[in-house]
């Protein structure tokens, strides 16, 4: 669906398509600044999502962007099951080799839609206990997945935040694979103050991110904000940027670097690191020759190792779609 908007939209003005107030140039070059001010919408969410507004800023980078500004982009149903759909897509789209993720208007997001989730959450059906709480655990299961999908999504995905970045935020963007903010950005692990403990990927990714469990635990058990210096320190984020649009630019940049390299070489990177994240080394080494004993037969290895002798950037060749 994603590859259709996309086509039908750049059908209806070759290589340059409008969309929600931006001109996003398709298979052009344009100056970071002019994207980054570009990828900052000022219309609505893209149809058929509600929530989120997609957007091509060059042919192999696709801008995810939360948009529901009105209410600080809060994570109501719809929310939960687009981004699903969204990754699902992007994760099948050879076009798209990498991801950039922002918020749209005054802040990244305000976390779960207190008022449209809550009472999904809190009206559990079932006829006794035990079904009950089957449902709730299939529930859970599901809403784990919005951000799953980020992780198993093998284009890397780079988040930029701006503002705050509160509750489900933070467990959304421990799934991302680079994370930027703005100086005035803050994060919170907001969930103990609202009576449960995070259940959608914050204690379990968040103590992979940041290295000290100490930190982990005191922003899990007290929600203290943890601005933008600290979230540099701590290696929750690897850039802050004086603001949005500077941010935007930077992201951009990054995402270029990464889709000009092959992306049998990143799509396996990123696969790799996150299987090493979660197994021993011994392991992970086993993983990766299983890996490259296929991948090392690509022919972009010939391609980048000629750039490199050529003294050229990898970026200089021309890589299949993966
Ligand atoms: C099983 C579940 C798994 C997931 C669990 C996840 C848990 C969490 O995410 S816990 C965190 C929940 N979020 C919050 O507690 C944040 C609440 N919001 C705020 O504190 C402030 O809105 C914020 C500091 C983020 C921004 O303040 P600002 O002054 O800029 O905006 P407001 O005037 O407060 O809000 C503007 C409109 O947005 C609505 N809104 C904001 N946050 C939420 C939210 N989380 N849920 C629903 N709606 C939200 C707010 O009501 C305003 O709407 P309106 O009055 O219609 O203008």
């Amino acid at each position: 669906l994603l590859k259709l908007r996309l086509e039908v939209s750049s059908l209806s003005s070759a290589y340059s398509t409008k969309i929600k107030g931006g001109n996003y140039a398709l298979g052009l070059q344009l100056p970071s600044q002019t994207v980054a001010r570009a990828m900052s919408s000022l219309g609505g969410a893209t149809p058929p999502y509600t929530t989120l507004a997609i957007s091509r800023p060059t042919e192999s980078i696709t801008h995810v962007e939360l948009h529901r500004p009105e209410k600080r982009n809060a994570m109501n149903s719809a929310f939960w099951s687009e981004m699903v759909t969204c990754f699902n897509e992007l994760s099948e789209d050879a076009q798209c080799r990498v991801v950039v993720v922002s918020g749209a208007g005054k802040l990244f997001t305000a976390g779960i839609d207190l008022m449209d989730m809550m009472n999904s959450v809190l009206q559990p059906e079932g006829d006794d206990t035990a079904r009950i709480s089957w449902g709730i655990k299939k529930k859970i299961k599901k809403l784990q997945e919005t951000f799953s999908v980020i992780e198993k999504c093998p284009k890397p995905v780079v988040v930029a935040i701006h503002g705050a970045c509160v509750g489900a935020g933070v467990d959304m963007i421990t799934a991302c694979d680079i994370r930027l903010c703005t100086q005035d950005a803050w994060f919170q692990v907001k969930e103990v103050d609202i009576g449960l403990a995070a259940d959608v990927g914050t204690l379990q990714r968040l103590p992979k991110v940041i290295g000290s469990q100490s930190l982990v635990n005191e922003l899990a058990l007290t929600a203290r904000k943890m601005y933008a210096d600290e979230a540099k320190s701590s290696g929750l984020v690897s850039r802050v940027f004086a603001d949005k649009e500077a941010m935007m630019a930077g992201a951009l940049e990054i995402a270029g670097e990464i889709a000009g390299r092959s992306p049998v070489a990143v799509q396996g990177t990123k696969i790799n690191l996150i299987y090493a994240r979660n197994h021993s080394v011994a392991d992970g080494l086993d993983y990766i020759a299983t890996w490259n004993m296929s991948m090392l037969q690509t022919e972009d290895l010939m391609k980048s190792a000629q750039a490199a002798l050529e003294k050229k950037s990898p970026k200089t060749k021309t890589y299949s779609k993966l």
